[in-house]
Formats: C-alpha cells, structure tokens, sequence
C-alpha cells in the first residue's frame, strides 16, 4: 500500500453542546502519523462525538477538527485521506460485502480494484459474494475496517474496532493497526478493551467529561498514573511483618488471603533480603505493577472526586 503525505488530525477547542449536554469541551489534541494513537474515555466521555466531528459528521458548536490542516469537507478526495469506521452495522444486509465496498468505492472515486485488494487485506477474500447481513459480527467488524482502507488512505479512525472479534481476529486487527502505523499512516482508535489497547497503542489521549485528561505515550501515562508493589507470601507471617516494619515499609495485608502481604515502593531483592536475613521462608516474591486499566480507573477516579 502507498503512504501519501504526512498526516495528521488536530482538534483545536473544540466543542459540541447538544442542548444543555456539553459532549466536548474544549478539547485540543494531535495525533500524529506512524504510530497507534488509542483514543480512551468512559462511556459518553465524548469520544464518538469528537471522531464525527473530524469525519464532517457533527459540525462544531466552536473550534475546529481538521484533517491534514483542512476541515474535511475542504478536502477534493477525502476518502483518499482518511478512512474511518464508525459503526460496523452500518452496511445494507442484502447487499454482498463486494457491491457494498465498490459502491463506497465509486462514491470516493477510487479505483474498483481496491474492492479486491481490500477484501483479501481483511481476510474476507472468499466471503465478496455473500450478502453482508449474513456476516458474523466478527465479520462485518472486518468489512467497516475494509471499508475504511477502500481509499487506501494515509489516516484511519476505527470506533471500537475489536468489538465482536474472536481471539484471532483481534490479533490480527491489532497487528493491522500496527502494520499501518509502522507505513507512517495516522492511527487513531477507540476501544474499551484496555488489556488490548495496552498492547496495540503507541500513544493515549484520555478525556473524560469531554475534557482532555492526557495525551502522552502509553508507558508515561502507566508510570505517571500507577505504582508498583512487591507481593510476598509466606507461612511466616507475623515474623515477616515484623522484619519488614524494623526495615522501615509499611506492609499491609491481603484482604482474600491472609499469608499474602503488600509492600509499597519496594524490590524484589530488598524484600527478599529482609526475609532471608531472618531466615523467613517465602513461597511466592513478585514485583506487581499496574496495568492500563489501574491507571485509567485511577485517573477517571480522581477527576471525578474533583469535578
Ligand atoms: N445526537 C446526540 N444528541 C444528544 N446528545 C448526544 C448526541 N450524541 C451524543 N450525545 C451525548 O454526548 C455525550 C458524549 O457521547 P459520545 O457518544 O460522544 O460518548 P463516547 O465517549 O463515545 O461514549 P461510548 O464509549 O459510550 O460510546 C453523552 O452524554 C451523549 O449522551
């Protein structure tokens, strides 16, 4: 597949107000092109709302979205430039996934040999000539992602991409994701997944409330917004509690199993050495750390006590 130029999306203030319902508030953010950027919130954070309005589906109550520094309706091939799925339904159940996609096809003015190339891309090779109503959810999730590449585009929205995907088909749209990134496209996705958007996504913008919480790589934002423990057992409870409390930690206790303590902002090897110097048998000695999902609850957590 070929790159065009360097792409990008830009929310710059943005806001939609339905009614007496502010969805986005002010929001401004870049995602940028060769890596996966995962779009994260709790429901009615105003994530979809802020992917329509870049797509020209919503029109901003202020601020601008713009692709590739234009608002989209600017743009003379749109399709060319970005692709997007919004929601994978969003197919007529009659019409087989081959006649849909040349239809989008046609409408974009792209070639009709990309109708082809985009089925085999999405593993739906064998299933063109099958009415998409027949489609598993699985497999319409794959037609809205080949609908959204039909143009071959150098940036792609994907809302919830991975819903209705067996194990298989999420690694495969995980490396997708990948795949496009690493050919320098932009790569924005939504997903409430967040064991898989750990493992897909270069970079998170969080909002919630309509509002930017962050926006910075993956791995700063676990740091920034977790903390690591040491997670001990042992037959010898009361004795490693002592010997941990004359080290100086503060060790609390597993409320499911009593022989398993907590240390905070300890090691492996300083927990490990306490015990031995007090000959204090250990069955288990791990170093814990949060995982995205931790960080997200704690961080949504705290903006909610604050807001
Ligand atoms: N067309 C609309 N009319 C009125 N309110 C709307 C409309 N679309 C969205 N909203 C409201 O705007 C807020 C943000 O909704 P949005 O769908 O953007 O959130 P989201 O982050 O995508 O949520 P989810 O994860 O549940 O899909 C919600 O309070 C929602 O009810």
């Amino acid at each position: 597949m070929q790159t065009s130029t360097p792409a990008s999306l830009q929310a710059h203030a943005l806001v939609k107000r339905y009614g007496d319902i502010t969805a986005v508030d002010d929001l401004s953010f870049q995602v940028r092109s060769g890596v996966v950027t995962g779009f994260l919130g709790p429901n009615g954070a105003g994530k979809s709302t802020t992917l329509r309005m870049f797509l020209g589906l919503d029109k901003p109550t202020s601020g601008a979205a713009s692709v590739d520094g234009h608002r989209l309706a600017e743009l003379p091939h749109p399709m060319r430039v970005i692709g997007a799925m919004l929601d994978a339904r969003a197919v007529h159940p009659r019409r087989t996934a081959a006649d849909h996609l040349a239809a989008v096809a046609r409408a974009g003015g792209v070639p009709r040999s990309r109708v082809a190339e985009t089925l085999d891309l999405v593993g739906l090779a064998e299933d063109g000539g099958r009415p998409a109503g027949d489609f598993s959810l699985g497999m319409k999730q794959r037609l809205g992602i080949a609908t959204a590449l039909i143009g071959d585009p150098g940036i792609v929205i994907f809302d919830e991409p991975l819903n209705g995907l067996d194990p298989e088909g999420i690694r495969w749209a995980r490396s997708l994701m990948r795949d496009l990134a690493a050919e320098g496209r932009t790569v924005l996705f939504s997903s409430h997944l967040m064991g898989e958007m750990e493992l897909t996504a270069d970079h998170l913008i969080v909002i919630h409330h309509g509002k930017l919480l962050a926006d910075q790589p993956l791995k700063a934002f676990i740091t920034a917004h977790t903390s690591e423990h040491v997670r001990v057992r042992t037959p010898d409870r009361e004795g490693l509690l002592d010997a941990l409390s004359h080290a100086g930690f503060a060790t609390t206790s597993d409320a499911e199993s009593a022989d398993v303590l907590t240390v905070p902002d300890a090691t492996t090897d300083r927990v490990g050495h306490i015990a031995a110097a007090s000959a204090i048998e250990l069955s288990e000695l791990t170093l814990v750390r949060d995982s995205l999902e931790d960080a997200f609850l704690t961080m949504t957590a705290t903006d909610h006590k604050a807001a």
